[in-house]
């Protein structure tokens, strides 16, 4: 019997159920590799959307609220789906996510995240996912983003931002994936302190200990776009082993 996966009109899509993006620190570039994540997928023929669960920072435009990330996700997706599905938690102060809610009075729910992360992938083949900061970062009293990471059961990409202690966060992170039991699809480099003298020792560094394959390597670019970054991608290893 033929499954999804070997039918021609839709090659390998039942294996593609999503990916979770994480990071060594806050502004180290998730969501310019999870929206060339959205991008790479959606080159190769998939329905690919975005998602950034938890949003603190907001600006208004002149008719609501948006938050920089989720357009940047919604705006390599091809599938149409709502936006609070895509960004369930939309809070205005750009600070840790927990104090963020705090002071609104929100609570984050997890299951609420689930439920919204299992409609977008209904619609969709693959379902990108930005946290907010790094893989530890708070999102209520009791939960932390892992604990999202493992209620969604997905995968893991992490991205490592290059500078000057980025091997140790690099390394605290992989412990903190393998703790949850977590498949680490692999890591990207991103080359986002131009001045640093020793990258190519601190990839290497890096290649040697991280146990999952380097993806790629993003340069020092500014204004680089989603499908600049993706290009620099290896679709080989992401498109074939998600899911
Ligand atoms: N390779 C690069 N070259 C130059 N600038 C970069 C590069 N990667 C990211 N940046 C810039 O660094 C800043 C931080 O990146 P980004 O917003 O993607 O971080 P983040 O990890 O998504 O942070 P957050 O935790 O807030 O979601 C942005 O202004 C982005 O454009
Ligand atoms: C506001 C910022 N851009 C991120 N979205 C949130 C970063 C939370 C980091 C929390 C921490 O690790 O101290
Ligand atoms: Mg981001």
């Amino acid at each position: 019997m033929n499954t999804a996966a070997d039918r021609p009109d839709r090659p390998h899509r039942a294996r593609h159920k999503g990916i979770f993006v994480t990071g060594t620190d806050t502004g180290v570039g998730k969501t310019l590799v999870a929206s060339a994540l959205v991008h790479l997928h959606a080159a190769h023929g998939l329905r690919c959307v975005g998602m950034k669960p938890v949003a603190s920072g907001a600006f208004h435009d002149g008719q609501r609220w948006c938050n920089e990330d989720v357009l940047a996700l919604q705006a390599q997706a091809n599938v149409q789906v709502p936006p609070h599905w895509v960004n369930p938690y939309l809070l205005r102060r750009a600070t840790a996510p927990h104090i963020a809610a705090a002071e609104e009075g929100v609570t984050i729910e997890l299951e609420h995240l689930a439920a919204c992360h299992g409609h977008l992938a209904a619609a969709s083949d693959c379902v990108i996912v930005e946290g907010a900061g790094g893989l530890m970062v708070p999102l209520d009293a009791r939960h932390n983003t892992d604990d999202l990471v493992a209620r969604l059961g997905l995968p893991v990409v992490l991205v490592v931002g290059m500078r000057l202690g980025c091997i140790n966060h690099a390394l605290l992170t992989q412990q903190a994936i393998a703790a949850r039991g977590l498949p680490l699809l692999g890591w990207v480099a991103n080359e986002i302190d131009p001045a640093e003298a020793c990258m190519d020792a601190m990839v290497e560094s890096l290649q040697a200990r991280l146990h999952a394959p380097l993806l790629g390597r993003l340069p020092w670019q500014p204004g680089m776009s989603a499908q600049e970054a993706a290009a620099r991608l290896s679709s080989a290893a992401l498109i074939d082993t998600a899911g």
